[in-house]
C-alpha cells in the first residue's frame, strides 16, 4: 500500500484568540517524497477552556491543531437514509458532558468533557480512510463486538472499506500481518468470546508503531484496551502528532475489571459479573450441601474489587466479600477465622467471594517471594484463594469437633472468555460508533466512554493518570457490607487512610496563556467546524 504524508502551510491567523482557518487544498504525496518537516510544536498537554460560573471543559486533541490547513467536507451522513428522519442527528458544537452530577446550590459547574457524537463536517472522505484496529492486554467480552462495529459502523455510516486488523496487539504493528476487515469477514463475530485479531501483553515499542502506521498510510487507529493500553496509546498519539501526521488516534477502553477512571463502567463488566454468578451459585450449592460448608470464590481483580462487589451484590447468597482496597486479618475475635466460624455455627455453611488482589499484603507477610512482573510490568499476583483456602482449612484442623468441608473455586478466566452479554453488545456498539464519529470529525488522541450516562470523548491523561478503585467509604460498599453482614476489619487507621484517598479530586485551576484558552461561555468557544478554536495555546 502506498503510504502517505500531508504536506502543510502556515498557522492560521489568529483574531481575538479565534484561528481563522484557511481551506487549502490537501496534498497527498508518496513517502518516497522528502518529508514535509513536523510542524515545530509546543502544544501544552491539556486543552482547557473556562466558561460562566466555574465550567471547564478538559477538551482533547483535534487534527486542526498541527494540521490547520486540512479540509472538511459535509459529513455523509447527512444524506443516510437511516438517519433523515432523526429530529436533530449532529451533536451541537459546543455540546459537553459533566463530570459532576451530584451538585449544590453554590458548586461550580466544574470539569466537562466534549461530548461525543457525530459533526456537520468531517476531515477524511471516505476513500481517504485507511483505518487499523488492535486489541491489547487481557481478553474481555465485547472485544470482538467492538471490532465488529467499528468495521461495520465505518463502512455503514461512512462508506468506509478500507480497515485492516492488526494481529496480536501492539507486537502486531511490527512483527504480524494484518488482516483486511470487511462487513462481511465479522459479521457473526460478536457471538464469540476473546478477540479474533488476538492480543497481547509487553512489546510496546512507539517509534516503530507509528513507523508501521506511517508505512502502512493509516490515518485513523482505533486502539482497544485497558490502562496499559490506553498509557500506549496516549504516547503513540504524541509521537503521532510530533511527526505531524494526519492520523487520528482513538482509544476503546477496556477491562472487565472496571479499574479505569472518569468513566462510567468499562465494557465486558457486566457479562463478567453476570458469568460470575455462576460460579457462586456453585459455591453456595456445594456449600448448603454438606455440614460446615464453605465455598470460597476467586474472581478477577488486580487492584479493584468491582467484579466482586457487584457480584455480591448480585448473589446475596455470599457471607464475605474480600477486594483489594480493603484490609483484612485472619486472627483474633474480630477476625475472619473467627467470623467464619461464628457463620457457620450460625447458618451451617458460607460463601467467600474474593478479588484476585485482596490480602496480597498479608499473603507475602507468610511467604516473601521474589517480585514478578508480566511483560507489561504487571506484578505477578500470589493465589489469595488457594492461600485463604489453606488458612481456613488449616485454622478447623485444630478443631476436631467442628468439621467443614470447604470448595474452592477458581472461574477467573471463564469469567472473561466468554462472549458478552446483549446489554454489552449494545454498549459496545455505541462505543464503537462514538469513537468512529469523532475519528471522522477530526479528533484525536482520546478515550471514549460514557460519562453519567453521556458518551464523551476524554483526553488521555484522564484516564491514565489514575485508576478506578472501590471507595470504601462510600456508600456502595457500605451496601455490601450490610448484605453480607461481615464485619469491616478496618482499624481506625485504616478508615483515616481511606478517606484521604477519597478526598475530591482537585479542579485544575485555569492559568491563562499556560493551559487556557479564552475565558469564554461555551457557545463561543466553538467555530463552525464543531471543535474548538484553539490556536496554538492551549
Ligand atoms: N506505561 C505504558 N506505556 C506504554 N505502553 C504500555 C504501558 N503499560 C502497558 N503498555 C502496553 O499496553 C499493552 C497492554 O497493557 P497491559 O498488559 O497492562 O493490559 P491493559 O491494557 O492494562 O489491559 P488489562 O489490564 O485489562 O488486561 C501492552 O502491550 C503493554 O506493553
Ligand atoms: O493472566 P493474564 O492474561 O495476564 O490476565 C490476568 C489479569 O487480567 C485482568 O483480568 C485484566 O484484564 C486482571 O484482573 C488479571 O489479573
Ligand atoms: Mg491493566
Amino acid at each position: 500500500m502506498e503510504a502517505r504524508t500531508v504536506v502543510f502551510a502556515s498557522a492560521p491567523a489568529i483574531t481575538a484568540g479565534v484561528p481563522q482557518h484557511k481551506i487549502l487544498d490537501l496534498k497527498v504525496m508518496p513517502t518516497t517524497a522528502p518529508q514535509a518537516p513536523a510542524r515545530k510544536t509546543n502544544l501544552p498537554k491539556k486543552k482547557l477552556a473556562g466558561g460562566d460560573g466555574g465550567y471547564v471543559l478538559e477538551d482533547v486533541p483535534h487534527l486542526t491543531d498541527f494540521l490547520p490547513q486540512l479540509q472538511s467536507y459535509p459529513n455523509p451522513l447527512q444524506d443516510h437514509p437511516a438517519y433523515s428522519v432523526v429530529k436533530q442527528y449532529f451533536v451541537n458544537a459546543d455540546d459537553t458532558v459533566s463530570k459532576n452530577i451530584v451538585v449544590h446550590e453554590n458548586s461550580a459547574r466544574g470539569t466537562h468533557f466534549r461530548r461525543a457524537g457525530p459533526r456537520q463536517r468531517v476531515y477524511f472522505q471516505p476513500d481517504e480512510v485507511s483505518a487499523a484496529i488492535v486489541t491489547c492486554g487481557g481478553l474481555c467480552p465485547g472485544l470482538n463486538t467492538v471490532i465488529r462495529e467499528l468495521v461495520c459502523g465505518l463502512h455503514d455510516m461512512y462508506g468506509v472499506t478500507n480497515v485492516v486488523g492488526i494481529e496480536g496487539g501492539y507486537k502486531g504493528f511490527y512483527a504480524r500481518n494484518t488482516v483486511e476487515l470487511t462487513p462481511r469477514s465479522v459479521n457473526g463475530i460478536h457471538k464469540r468470546g476473546g478477540t479474533v485479531l488476538g492480543t497481547s501483553r509487553g512489546g510496546q515499542d512507539t517509534a516503530k508503531i507509528v513507523d508501521s502506521i506511517q508505512d502502512r498510510g493509516i490515518n485513523q487507529v482505533y486502539i482497544v484496551g485497558g490502562d496499559g493500553t490506553q498509557k500506549g496509546a496516549a504516547v503513540i498519539h504524541e509521537e503521532v502528532r510530533r511527526r505531524g501526521l494526519k492520523c487520528a488516534v482513538i482509544g476503546v477502553p477496556k477491562t472487565i475489571d472496571n479499574d479505569i477512571a472518569v468513566i462510567d463502567k468499562s465494557f465486558g463488566f457486566d457479562t463478567a459479573v453476570e458469568e460470575a454468578q455462576r460460579a457462586i451459585n456453585a459455591a453456595h450449592v456445594e456449600a448448603e450441601s454438606t455440614e460446615n460448608g464453605i465455598g470460597v470464590v476467586k474472581l478477577m481483580g488486580r487492584n479493584s474489587g468491582f467484579i466482586a462487589m457487584h457480584a455480591t451484590l448480585a448473589s446475596r447468597d455470599v457471607d464475605c466479600c474480600l477486594i483489594p482496597e480493603s484490609p483484612f486479618f485472619l486472627e483474633g475475635k474480630d477476625g475472619l477465622l473467627a467470623f467464619a466460624e461464628r457463620r457457620l455455627r450460625d447458618n451451617g455453611h458460607m460463601v467467600i467471594v474474593l478479588a484476585e488482589g485482596a490480602g496480597q499484603d498479608l499473603i507475602a507477610k507468610g511467604m516473601p517471594l521474589a517480585d514478578t512482573h508480566d511483560a507489561s510490568g504487571n506484578k505477578h499476583l500470589l493465589d489469595v484463594g488457594l492461600w485463604l483456602s489453606h488458612k481456613i482449612k488449616e485454622h478447623f484442623r485444630k478443631k476436631p469437633n467442628f468439621p467443614i468441608s470447604l470448595k474452592y473455586i477458581d472461574p477467573t478466566y471463564m469469567i472473561r472468555a466468554v462472549p458478552s452479554n446483549a446489554s454489552d453488545n449494545v454498549y459496545c456498539t455505541l462505543l464503537a460508533h462514538s469513537a468512529l464519529h469523532g475519528a471522522m470529525a477530526g479528533y484525536t488522541g482520546f478515550v471514549v466512554a460514557p460519562v453519567n450516562g453521556r458518551h464523551a470523548y476524554i483526553p488521555f491523561y484522564r484516564i491514565t493518570e489514575k485508576q478506578n478503585k472501590v471507595v470504601i467509604t462510600d456508600r456502595m460498599w457500605a451496601r455490601v457490607l450490610c448484605s453480607t453482614n461481615q464485619p469491616c476489619f478496618l482499624s481506625p487507621e485504616d478508615v483515616e487512610n481511606a478517606r484521604q484517598l477519597d478526598e475530591e479530586e482537585p479542579q485544575i485551576p485555569l492559568i491563562e496563556g499556560q493551559n487556557s484558552l479564552v475565558k469564554a461561555s461555551p457557545m463561543s468557544m466553538c467555530n463552525g467546524h464543531g471543535h474548538l478554536c484553539n490556536g496554538t495555546t492551549y
